[in-house]
């Protein structure tokens, strides 16, 4: 007889650790399956060694950028020891200990689904009257020839960098290739991004791909637009990657940005689970998949970030607790930690016509508009773009690229959530002097 669970989460990313941490706190038995390390794709590998990576090349930047101050020195042995403790030396003991501790049950091995209500671990079967998979993503490998024969880094490598290296060329130019390319830069690398489309982060506003173009080639990075890999090879230690533009890069390392395969290669169809055209599970509003099965995160296919996948998790927990919740996915921040900070929430210009809404725009410099940016840095700059449905008098979607805009940018993904009317963001008193004031001042300048 296999052990029954009231319920079985496989998977701990952000989003299945919600999930369990929910149920375990209600009194559920719960047996949690865990291939890797307990916490996921993102503290150990993803946002969180990125994010401190890139931290003081920021804070140099912005000292370099405040009257007075001298570039701050950047001791690297330093930042790669703070980033080994930020992703717990790569150790998910004290998690595991933590799980045990709170009377759930933790298998360390691949979960794969059986049937309803039944998972297989490494041979053994379990069976729980709930069942969610939280599997996420894994860096997916461009079709490129001879790629198996150069020295080939994805987020993984990438994160836990112990040197930084001369060369680099990334293919992919969104968000994990404006970031790591961004540090990689501001580190010394010499950068070579490509990117299959005609701007970066293709799918912003075009408006917003070319403001980061054109700040990522002002630090230095080489860009490749409308450009692809087509094939790699090796000479001497120098990794070779011949473009489809006719030319050749020379390279230390190639970093893979190219997209998530999600990981759903695990017995769903078997189980008669029809997977979407990117092999994601299908989920209703309420995040089920089927009776007694869930699915949460990267592998449903919606919004791939960290923010989500905890979002799902509490709406899974409650479906579960018997307290119904629809999940509404209007207004997901979509934030690039770039230099400066890339955020975006809601539709896009072309998006918000797309779906036949009477769209009104308004794009301010913030060097114009506001006192912030003059106060923040001696070569202040900065964008907002707002994107308004005239008839509804709202705002349905917005960016910036600023600094701290990762930040400001949840006004607007409240006022997006919300249906905020116009009228509200004109008649609001934002704190002077912050990049806050920016929405007064671009929604008056809107065509209502
Ligand atoms: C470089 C990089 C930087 C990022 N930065 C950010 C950021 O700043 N902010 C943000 O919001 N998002 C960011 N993301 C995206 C974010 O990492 C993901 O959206 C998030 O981790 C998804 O969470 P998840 O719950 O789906 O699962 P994941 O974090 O992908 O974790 C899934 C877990 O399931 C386990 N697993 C897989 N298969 C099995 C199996 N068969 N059995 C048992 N366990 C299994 C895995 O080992 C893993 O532990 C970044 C991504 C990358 C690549
Ligand atoms: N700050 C954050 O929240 C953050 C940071 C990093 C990643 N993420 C998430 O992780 C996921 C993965 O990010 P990503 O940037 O790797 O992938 P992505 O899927 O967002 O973008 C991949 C990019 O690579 C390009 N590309 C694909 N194949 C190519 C090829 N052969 N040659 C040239 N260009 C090619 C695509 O045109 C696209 O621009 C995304 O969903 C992203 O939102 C979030």
């Amino acid at each position: 007889m296999s052990e029954h669970f009231d319920a079985i989460v496989v998977g701990l990313g952000p989003g299945g650790e919600t999930v369990a941490k929910r149920l375990i706190a209600a009194g559920k038995r719960v047996a949690v399956v865990e291939k890797e390390l307990i916490g996921g794709e993102c503290p150990y590998w993803a946002c969180m060694p990125s994010k401190a990576l890139l931290r003081p090349v920021e804070a140099r930047a912005e000292a370099s950028q405040a009257a007075g101050v001298d570039k701050p020195r950047l001791d690297w042995a330093k930042v790669s020891e703070w980033r080994d403790f930020i992703v717990r030396h790569h150790d998910d003991s004290a998690q595991v200990e933590s799980y045990r501790a709170s009377g759930a049950t933790v298998i360390k091995g691949e979960g794969r689904m059986v049937g309803p209500g039944r998972v297989s671990v490494d041979g053994d079967e379990i069976s729980g009257d709930d069942v969610i998979f939280g599997t996420g993503s894994r860096q997916g490998r461009p079709e490129v020839e001879g790629l198996d024969d150069v020295t080939v880094w994805t987020n993984r490598e990438a994160t836990s960098l112990k040197e930084i290296p001369e060369r680099v060329l990334i293919i992919g130019g969104s968000a994990v290739g404006v970031e790591m390319g961004t540090f990689l830069r501001r580190m010394g690398s010499q950068v070579t991004i490509v990117q299959r489309g005609p701007r970066l982060l293709g799918r912003e506003d075009p408006e917003l791909g070319e403001l980061v173009g054109d700040n990522i080639r002002a630090d230095g990075v080489d860009l490749r637009l409308n450009c692809q890999a087509r094939g790699a090879r090796r000479n001497g230690s120098d990794s070779v990657v011949e473009l489809d533009d006719g030319s050749s890069v020379s390279v230390d390392v190639v970093l893979l940005a190219s997209g998530r395969t999600l990981t759903t290669d695990l017995g769903f169809e078997a189980a008669g689970v029809k997977l979407g055209h990117r092999r994601e599970v299908p989920v209703d509003q309420h995040c089920r998949v089927g009776p007694g099965l869930w699915a949460v995160g990267d592998i449903t296919g919606v919004a791939l970030f960290t923010h989500t996948a905890l979002y799902q998790g509490r709406v899974v927990a409650d479906n579960i607790l018997g307290k119904p919740h629809a999940a509404d996915y209007t207004g997901i921040p979509r934030v690039v930690f770039g230099e400066p900070e890339i955020a975006a929430v809601g539709l896009t210009t072309e998006a918000a016509r797309h779906q036949g809404i009477d769209v009104a725009t308004s794009q301010i410099d913030l060097r114009d508009a506001i006192s912030r940016p003059w106060t923040y840095e001696t070569d202040p700059h900065g964008t907002l773009r707002l994107i308004a449905d005239r008839q509804r008098r709202t705002l349905v979607g917005a960016w910036a690229m600023s600094p701290l805009s990762g930040e400001w940018i949840h006004a607007a993904a409240l006022a997006i959530r919300a249906q905020l009317p116009i009228d509200a963001l004109l008649d609001g008193i934002a704190q002077f002097p912050t990049y806050s004031e920016a929405y007064y001042e671009a929604a008056a300048t809107l065509d209502l």
